[in-house]
């Protein structure tokens, strides 16, 4: 039949697998770690570029495209923070039958593919700032389980790489792209994340410092970082040699950011959205809004019926509402109707013989299952406020069940209980790196360490002489915790 064989509160992992596979969204490749984008999730894919693309154009950002492949060399010209990620390089050692002179990496990011580049043409302050994104795929050759749009060897997403005369202009663009994150996540996918700097333990190594936007799955009690925007400082710039000759004649180094969103955004609308009878998708990422049904009957009329079906979707395409019709038939309208619903339609309109006689349709929310009776001639302005409604709604329903997951804490008893009960911990902390070492090796265990997600840019008051919940030194930050993705 056509439901779920798992139910999203008994087993989750098994849950997410099948509607991203029933909603036609992946199908699982004969390489592990490897998926096939089908178009329902590509097409959302698609909607969030159409978004993010003009807007870092507004930037003047320029697109650009550099090569899949690494010479050895440059690869490890960032040591310290490659070595961390070296067994995640996938490598190309042959060609046909012959073995390669030297073995070629394929990028799992591109800084040292990029940089040596930026090297070359930053001369004067003339040529900054310098400011480029590519989409791309980027292969990282993980082995903790592979999860489709999560964790994948090879992934969708576009990375920015920018180069500044100055810190303060890096640190300006670090929370513009971070906003634009937030946008993402919160107006089209309808996620809501927090925008927080990662801890010196959690950052990127090679980096300055970074901020995130983190989501988190209240079904696994995970955090997730949903993006990350990172200041390099001048760690690269004193790497690869990116030097200009500043204003006063000077020789300087650039400063440097580095951002990017990958297809994982998708996975994380996947999980706090569905529901036992498939996706749910918000409507500002559904490539088909509404989908409308005939419901004949018998011979009542079926032409009549099937010509208001043609009207309502030319009606609503006109006004921009991306609406098709199901007519095959070889399948029921209740066949259609759990169909559509599996694939996440935010809307479906049934037309049968009364509606027709009534001159109205009738509406049904993917979301709430609410059945709306709507006038055909109020159609479009009618079908454009519940698709308004729905997408809000599923911001409000998310967002309360992700604050109802969040859990304040002192102590480090108040700390293992609220972990155990699958919560996404506030506590203070005193920013200490070995202290947030000794918890993930406190908390480590089948289920995962607890480590710190982000602290958030939005602190809570945080009164004279509250102590850190595992130091017992004087707390100077709040900071979210929990086990993760
Ligand atoms: O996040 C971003 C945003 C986009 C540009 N890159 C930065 C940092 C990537 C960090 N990273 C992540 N996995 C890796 C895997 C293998 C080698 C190197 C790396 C690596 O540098």
């Amino acid at each position: 039949g056509l439901g779920l064989t798992h139910r999203k509160a008994d087993n989750f992992g098994e849950w997410y697998s099948e509607v991203v596979v029933n909603a036609e969204m992946i199908e699982y490749y004969d390489i592990s770690g490897c998926y096939i984008l089908r178009p329902w999730s590509m097409a959302i894919w698609e909607i969030m570029q159409e978004f993010f693309d003009p807007e870092i154009k507004k930037m003047k950002i320029k697109n650009c495209y550099f090569p899949l492949f690494v010479s050895p060399g440059v690869l490890q010209k960032e040591k310290d923070h490659v070595e961390g990620f070296a067994p995640e390089v996938a490598w190309v050692t042959k060609s046909g039958e012959s073995e390669l002179e030297i073995p070629i990496a394929i990028r799992p990011t591109s800084e040292t593919v990029m940089y040596p580049y930026y090297s070359k043409w930053i001369r004067g302050h003339r040529d900054l700032p310098l400011k480029l994104n590519q989409w791309c795929n980027v292969v990282r050759w993980e082995f903790s389980n592979p999860t489709p749009f999560i964790r994948s060897r090879e992934f969708l997403w576009q990375e920015g790489h920018t180069a500044f005369a100055t810190k303060e202009e890096a640190d300006a663009e670090v929370l513009d792209i971070l906003e634009l994150y937030r946008r993402i996540y919160e107006e089209y996918l309808a996620v809501p994340v927090i925008k927080g700097k990662k801890s010196e333990l959690e950052k990127f190594a090679g980096g300055l410092y970074t901020t995130s936007v983190e989501a988190f799955i209240p079904n696994t009690g995970r955090g997730i970082q949903g993006a990350t925007s990172h200041c390099l400082g001048q760690n690269f710039a004193k790497m690869f040699e990116i030097n200009f000759e500043n204003d006063k004649g000077e020789k300087a180094m650039v400063w440097q950011n580095s951002w990017a969103y990958s297809t994982r955004t998708i996975g994380v609308m996947v999980m706090v959205h569905g529901d036992d009878k498939g996706l749910v998708l918000p409507p500002k990422v559904a490539s088909v809004q509404v989908i409308v049904i005939p419901v004949p009957y018998k011979d009542a009329n079926t032409q009549g019926i099937y010509d208001a079906c043609s009207a309502t979707v030319n009606a609503l395409s006109e006004a921009g509402i991306r609406a098709e019709s199901d007519f095959r038939d070889n399948y029921s309208p209740g066949w259609k109707y759990s169909h559509w619903e599996m694939k996440g339609v935010p809307l479906r309109i049934e037309i049968g013989p009364k509606d027709l006689a009534n001159k109205q349709v009738r509406a049904v929310r993917r979301d709430n299952g609410a059945k709306i009776d709507i006038a055909s001639a109020d159609l479009a302005v009618e079908i454009q406020k519940l698709l308004d409604n729905i997408q809000q709604n599923l911001f409000d329903v998310a967002k309360q069940k992700r604050d109802e997951c969040i859990q304040v804490i002192h102590t480090w008893d108040e700390f293992v209980q609220a972990l155990n009960q699958r919560k996404m911990i506030l506590a203070p902390w005193c920013d200490e790196e070995e202290v947030e070492a000794d918890v993930k090796a406190r908390t480590k265990g089948e289920m995962g360490a607890s480590k710190t997600l982000c602290s958030p840019f939005d602190q809570p008051e945080l009164p004279e002489g509250i102590k850190c919940f595992a130091s017992g030194k004087p707390a100077t930050k709040w900071t979210y915790w929990g086990r993760s993705y």
